[in-house]
């Protein structure tokens, strides 16, 4: 046990059979239980707008019987059997598209980030657009990932708030706002869904694109809703497809690296029946990251949809969705052969009939540093903007110890860099090592594809480890939020005070001091017989706008999904990475504190991904910076001259 949990007293335990009587000399005290203000307060749930029941118990049962209840349930290990906090039966706000909130059964173009005035306020119902689908009387959507309401999947719960301390550090928090699409966003999102066009959707790093397409996929899966498989998500690589939920191209296509002729591939998907199905239910095509497809393999399937569906319109008449930023991360090429990009494929004219510039930058509001990153994406900076880049060249400092995270290309260094920072805390580590199943069963392809998570096989916490939370949450607690770990407690004691901040001694607060005392060794026996078999889960304060907020992770599960559902692989595992470091890659959220090496950048756009991370020039820092790092593709930056934004297609 860590030094930070629960914080035991050094006392011996003597009295212990006294326990009994303890007990019961309480019973005889107490009053029958019910349900208040400062009771759920201190046990963390913050009130919702409107109240949720109180959860079944016996009315006759006593605060010493829950206690009793949640030690010995904590003792067998037995978390669910465990009388609920309040956290456990009512989440401090609704987990994001929890089967019960009205985001996810609406599928409607909302995506909240908003905060309540302090934590005792009503909290706001996350607002909708109008939903393009209600004219479809859509009924409950298969949910997305990253909402949290898999039918047999356990939600993040958390028992958290805010302290309204104003943000001491660079300012550069995000402003607190709810979301809803832009003009241009919602154009594109009736076009496709509405309209059911093929569309090709672009923009700078920032300009909501994955926002927009969640949006497109929630829509599109309540447009087929009789249809379940009918919306394939896919993306280039692995990384990017479990960011969306989704399967790689290559699998959804079940012919392997499609490195044959198209009628070779043909027949092999054919002798595949669960891939030929696809091919044939699949009304819609949607592919992420698009600028790391080779324009061959987007050639070859189209053609393979022409042949497996027996239709001679592009991709067999499937609608096709595919976005990305062709500035950002170009096809990998072997032997430094030159890549073919999407939009040189023989066959995307015909497929696409619009292509569509997202120009809102969402991510940086300083307009200076949106210029400066436009400049880098064409590759042509001015002096100034070369100048300005020097100059970040300098140490960041801030007024709390979270660091800034180091973006690396390669993940040898981003785990060296972690390890070393974490072994550097003088606290005992907890380890936590994922459960994977799924239905993928060759060793190789599962080993592969399970990498591709961002939750690892085995994460390693230390009190004080710095970590990045990997799920939304709600509006505040997002994937990208950074905190510290505070301690570990067992679910079961976890308490918090009124403002919904860990208490570790919280579950004695409310006793006389002699009671307290005979609790206090009571819980150290009980504590030091649990063992192994009762697993603590770390306690984090995250950074959140307007302040920190404290939380208990608990499991979540990851995975990737085939367009019927089939899960390929599944890994349960705590929603937290160690995030002193982190690969350009797998940077997907914005970070308020950047440090970026450009010596170490290799590849063209990998500069410009990194930087374009940060949020602020105030919360970047980069080093060996120079011109000819920062290059753009001569082929993009030609054919991006045509592109236009929705006001003047
Ligand atoms: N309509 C919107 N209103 C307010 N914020 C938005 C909106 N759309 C997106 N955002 C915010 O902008 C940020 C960037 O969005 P997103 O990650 O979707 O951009 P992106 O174009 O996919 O970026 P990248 O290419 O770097 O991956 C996120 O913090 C997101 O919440």
């Amino acid at each position: 046990m860590p030094a930070a949990a629960f914080a035991p007293t050094k006392r011996p335990i003597s009295r212990i059979n006294s326990m009994k009587r303890d007990w019961e000399e309480e019973e005889e005290q107490a009053v029958p239980w019910s349900q208040s203000p400062p009771r759920v307060g201190r046990k963390g749930a913050l009130p919702t707008r409107e109240p949720s029941p109180p959860p079944m118990q016996d009315p006759l049962e006593t605060a010493a019987d829950r206690r009793r209840k949640a030690i010995l349930a904590a003792m067998s290990g037995d978390q669910n059997s465990a009388p609920p906090t309040k956290s456990a039966s009512a989440p401090a706000r609704p987990v994001a598209g929890s089967s019960n909130s009205s985001r996810s059964t609406t599928g409607s173009s909302t995506t909240a980030v908003g905060t309540s005035s302090s934590a005792r306020a009503p909290l706001r119902e996350v607002q909708e657009l109008p939903s393009l689908t209600a004219a479809w009387g859509g009924d409950k959507k298969r949910s997305m990932p990253w909402e949290g309401d898999q039918p047999n999947k356990k939600p993040v719960r958390t028992t958290s708030s805010k302290s309204n301390k104003s943000d001491a550090s660079t300012g550069a928090m995000n402003i607190v706002q709810k979301i809803s699409l832009s003009l241009e966003q919602q154009k594109v999102l009736t076009l496709v869904v509405q309209e059911g066009k093929n569309i090709f959707f672009t923009g700078s790093a920032g300009t909501g694109k994955s926002v927009l397409l969640r949006e497109i996929i929630k829509n599109l899966r309540q447009k087929h809703v009789k249809a379940p498989d009918a919306v394939a998500v896919t993306a280039s690589t692995g990384i990017a497809a479990c960011n969306i939920g989704g399967v790689t191209l290559h699998s959804f296509g079940g012919a392997g690296l499609c490195l044959e002729p198209v009628d070779v591939l043909v027949s092999k998907i054919k002798k595949n029946k669960k891939a030929a199905a696809r091919w044939l239910r699949t009304k819609v095509l949607i592919i992420d990251e698009l600028s790391m497809v080779d324009g061959e393999l987007f050639d070859k399937f189209c053609k393979i949809g022409q042949k497996m569906r027996k239709n001679e319109k592009p991709f067999g008449g499937i609608q096709v969705i595919v976005t990305g930023d062709f500035f950002q991360l170009p096809p990998v090429t072997k032997g430094g052969k030159s890549p073919k990009f999407c939009f040189d494929a023989a066959t995307w004219k015909e497929t696409i009939s619009m292509e569509v510039n997202l120009t809102k930058v969402f991510r940086q509001k300083d307009q200076t540093f949106v210029n400066m990153l436009n400049e880098m994406r064409f590759g042509r900076m001015s002096q100034d903007t070369i100048a300005r880049f020097k100059a970040l060249n300098r140490p960041l400092k801030f007024d709390d110890d979270i660091q800034p995270t180091e973006l690396f290309p390669r993940r040898e260094d981003v785990e060296r860099s972690n390890t070393f920072r974490l072994n550097a805390l003088d606290a005992e580590t907890q380890t936590y090592t994922a459960s994977d199943t799924g239905a993928v069963t060759d060793p190789v392809q599962r080993e592969k594809m399970l990498a591709n998570f961002m939750a690892l096989q085995q994460l390693e916490l230390r009190v004080g480890a710095q970590v990045m939370l990997i799920k939304n949450v709600d509006e505040q607690l997002v994937n990208g939020s950074i905190g510290k770990v505070m301690g570990f407690v067992h679910k079961a004691l976890f308490t918090t005070d009124l403002q919904g901040r860990w208490m570790p001694e919280g579950d004695l607060a409310d006793l006389e001091e002699n009671e307290r005392e005979k609790r206090e060794r009571l819980r150290e026996m009980l504590l030091a017989r649990a063992s192994s078999s009762m697993k603590v889960l770390p306690v984090v304060e995250f950074r959140v706008p307007g302040g920190t907020r404290h939380m208990l992770v608990e499991h979540d599960t990851f995975k990737n999904e085939l367009p019927n559902g089939e899960v390929q692989v599944q890994r349960s595992q705590l929603p937290l990475i160690l995030s002193w470091a982190m690969s350009i890659h797998k940077s997907q959220s914005a970070l308020e504190r950047v440090k970026v090496d450009l010596g170490k950048v290799f590849e063209k756009g990998q500069a410009y991904v990194a930087l374009s991370r940060a949020t602020s020039l105030e919360g970047l820092q980069v080093m060996g910076f120079s011109g000819d790092k920062v290059q753009a593709h001569p082929r993009v930056e030609i054919w991006s001259r045509n592109l236009r934004d929705l006001n003047t297609v």
